[in-house]
């Protein structure tokens, strides 16, 4: 036998196992010359079993020792990589001597997404092969990179187009006999860049500003810095270390949870049984999107990136030609973004994109995007006029952040067809796509939409309508406590930075300057809570009997819509300006409020600040969750965590109160509730009080107390 060929799929107990004793059969057989290592159907190595850090039976540290098992081979051992290399999957290819890759095999190591380090001696061996900045990068970011980069990179020797495996075979016989030393990563020395020390102080700094809170980004930089000053066997020791504080921080249970959180939410599923077993999704040749807003114009680019051709419409020409410009500017920033610039995109080509104000256009698109703003009565002339204009079978799907579904589908003929799809801003880069059923939307049109969301590379969430669905709806009580907190007496800046710290990455009221003061104020209007329409003698602080707070109105009807007017709950350099500072008028403003309405001013510590956000909104998750709005407390997190910007090292806010545990979740919120019995965002949902009578049940549990539901976790 000439040479031994190797699987390693994934790095479970057995095929560790199976790679150990070939190895060692390798070693001792004299007529093995060289060893390949590959995997089964086309794929290297996913890496570890993720599932297997959180058993209490966990192999952990044994895949180090047979990476060095590996590189001390005294035969060479050739990795021939497809599909992916990944994580201790390219952690094995690197104690290999030589590693061959196909074209279309992508690599790295994404530990730290989940919240680990490469702890099978990668922090090690890749800076020496590919340099500290580089290997930095891939480690601290675990940024899949492809095969062409690789090779560019040194991170394989070679790439092939054709049957990787017979190219490793081939490598393999031609390095018989030559030197291994020189290809044993552990032997060979980190390569200098000129100063070192300041490179990495630089890069640390950078690294913990990014993670926000998030350790393992810091400790992969920690590892990587023990390769530059001190011997190979030396910073395997202090990787070991680093990996097992991590392990046991928390935080890689959060990550590694929405890992498969997100996972599941793509198996979506309605209370009606309806899911990818009962319906196919349609296939999406054209589309057309309405409205070229901001929401629009996101819409539109997202789509254009996804190669489906597109038309785009507005009501006038003015808008049209408003819209067009800001379009053509996204996608030749996005253009110059990729590999093959503007020609890979494609978007001067009629066929790909076309603007227009003709209705009638839209005659043959398989899908329609309406994006304009949220108004319901402009709503439903549109989805009237699409019901006659769209050929049979067409989906019509609404970006609504809130309206009902079943209302809008009912200017139509067709509401089976109709579906909420509310993208978040920019469209073109936020990942978050929820995914609203009206009474009628039917399950094809469901599957169509979780297709899309698939095809725009954005993680679909499929949720039940009901005011502001799952997103929003949470935000509400959330935004409310916040402001409640400044009527008691807090500061803007003060519940931003308690937040902030917590990791979100924008507190509530910069959120607020942001999106712009006036689109609540708008809504608020529209509801009747303040404005013309709110009935005379209403008291200030008061709907419907319960407390409410009129200073966000107040703010708008002084002018203050945040960035847009240069002034909010900060203030801004200019219009548009994006540096918030504390603004000495907001302060005064907040004091005379409190004086016009008799409120005594508290110091509030942060404590309270962060569980009256968090743990409103939290409640309000119980509530959805027990009404069937979503299926299941990963649909929440997935949710949080990739369209309003929650740390995702915590998991979602679902999974953070199993954390915090529900006791003490329903504790607190009593608490609150009493001291404000006006507030019912407070009062604990009954499920979370069913959760902790029935004895805090671990979250992958907690649907199986609602009746016919049951956890994709
Ligand atoms: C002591 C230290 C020892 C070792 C250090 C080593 C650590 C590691 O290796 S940690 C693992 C590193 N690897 C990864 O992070 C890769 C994770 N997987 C992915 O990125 C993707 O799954 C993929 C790019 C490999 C494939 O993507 P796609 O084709 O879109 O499929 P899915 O993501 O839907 O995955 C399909 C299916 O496989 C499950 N899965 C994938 N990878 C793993 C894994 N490493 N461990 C466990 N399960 C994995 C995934 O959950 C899907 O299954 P379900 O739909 O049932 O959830």
């Amino acid at each position: 036998m000439e040479l031994l060929s190797l699987t390693v799929n994934s790095n479970s107990l057995a095929v560790l196992q199976a790679l150990e004793d070939g190895l060692k059969k390798a070693d001792a057989d004299p007529s093995v010359k060289a060893v390949m290592i590959c995997g089964e159907n086309g794929k290297f190595s996913a890496g570890a079993d993720i599932r297997g850090f959180s058993s209490p039976k966990r192999h952990g540290g044994a895949l180090g020792p047979i990476v060095s098992l590996i590189e001390s081979s005294e035969k060479p051992v050739v990795a021939a990589i497809e599909g992916v290399a990944l994580g201790g999957g390219l952690e094995v290819a690197l104690g290999c001597h030589y590693r061959i890759a196909h074209v279309k095999a992508w690599m790295g190591l994404p530990e730290v997404t989940l919240g680990l380090l490469p702890g099978a001696e990668g922090t090690q061996r890749l800076p020496r092969l590919i340099g500290v900045p580089t290997a930095l990068d891939m480690i601290t970011t675990g940024k899949h990179i492809p095969a062409t980069e690789a090779l560019k990179l040194g991170l394989v020797d070679e790439i092939v187009e054709e049957n990787t495996i017979e190219a490793a075979i081939r490598l393999a016989n031609k390095v018989i006999g030559q030197p291994l030393g020189p290809r044993r990563l552990s032997l060979k020395p980190v390569p200098k860049v000129p100063n070192m020390e300041a490179f990495l102080r630089e890069a640390a700094v950078k690294v913990k500003q990014q993670a926000r809170g998030c350790l393992a980004p810091e400790l992969c930089l920690q590892a990587v810095r023990a390769a530059t000053e001190t011997p190979f066997a030396e910073g395997v020791r202090r990787e070991r270390e680093l990996f097992r504080v991590l392990l046991s921080s928390g935080q890689a249970q959060a990550l590694q949870y929405a890992f498969f959180a997100e996972r599941a939410v793509h198996r979506w599923a309605t209370p009606a049984g309806a899911s990818w077993s009962s319906a196919a999704p349609q296939p999406v040749c054209k589309a057309a999107v309405i409205g070229l807003g901001t929401m629009g114009r996101g819409i539109v680019t997202s789509l254009v990136k996804a190669s489906i051709p597109v038309v785009a419409l507005e009501q006038d020409l003015e808008y049209l030609n408003k819209g067009r410009k800001a379009v053509m500017l996204l996608l030749e920033r996005e253009a110059m973004k990729m590999e093959g610039g503007a020609q890979s995109l494609d978007f001067h080509n009629p066929a790909r994109l076309q603007f227009t104000v003709d209705f009638d256009l839209l005659h043959d698109v398989d899908l329609v995007i309406e994006a304009v703003f949220e108004n319901m009565a402009l709503k439903k002339e549109i989805f009237h006029k699409l019901s006659k204009i769209c050929k049979p079978g067409a989906l019509l799907c609404t970006n609504t952040s809130a309206l009902n579904i079943d209302e809008i589908a009912s200017a139509t003929s067709r509401p089976q067809q109709v579906i909420g799809t509310h993208f978040f801003s920019p469209a073109h880069v936020m990942r978050l796509l929820e995914i609203i059923y009206g009474r009628h939307t039917s399950p094809t049109a469901i599957a169509t939409a979780m297709q899309l969301a698939k095809t725009l590379k954005k993680v679909g969430v499929v949720v039940g309508n009901c005011f502001g669905f799952v997103g929003n709806r949470m935000m509400f009580p959330y935004v409310q406590q916040a402001v409640f907190l400044l009527e008691e007496g807090s500061r803007p800046e003060a519940v931003d930075q308690v937040l902030e710290d917590f990791g979100f990455k924008i507190g509530p009221f910069r959120m607020s300057d942001l999106a712009g003061l006036d689109v609540g104020w708008r809504s608020r209007q529209g509801q009747g809570l303040t404005g013309p329409s709110l009935p005379a003698g209403t008291p200030a602080r008061q709907r419907q009997g319960q407390r409410y707070s009129p200073l966000p109105d107040l703010l708008c009807e002084h002018g203050r819509f945040g960035q847009k007017t240069a002034k909010g709950w900060y203030q801004y350099e200019k219009a548009g300006g994006r540096t918030a500072t504390p603004d000495p008028w907001l302060h005064s403003f907040l004091s005379r409020y409190r004086d016009t309405h008799g409120i005594k001013a508290r110091f509030i510590d942060q404590e309270e600040i962060l569980e009256r956000c968090l743990f409103s909104l939290i409640n309000e998750g119980f509530a959805i969750l027990a009404e069937g709005i979503a299926s299941g407390p990963e649909h929440l997190d997935v949710i949080y965590i990739n369209g309003y910007g929650w740390p995702r090292h915590r998991g979602g806010p679902m999974f953070y109160a199993s954390t915090v545990g529900l006791p003490r979740v329903l504790d607190k919120l009593q608490k609150y509730s009493e001291a404000h019995p006006d507030v019912p965002g407070l009062r604990p949902s009954a499920f979370l009080k069913k959760l902790v009578a029935v004895g805090n049940p671990p979250i992958k549990e907690w649907m199986s107390y609602l009746s016919q539901q049951s956890s994709k976790l």
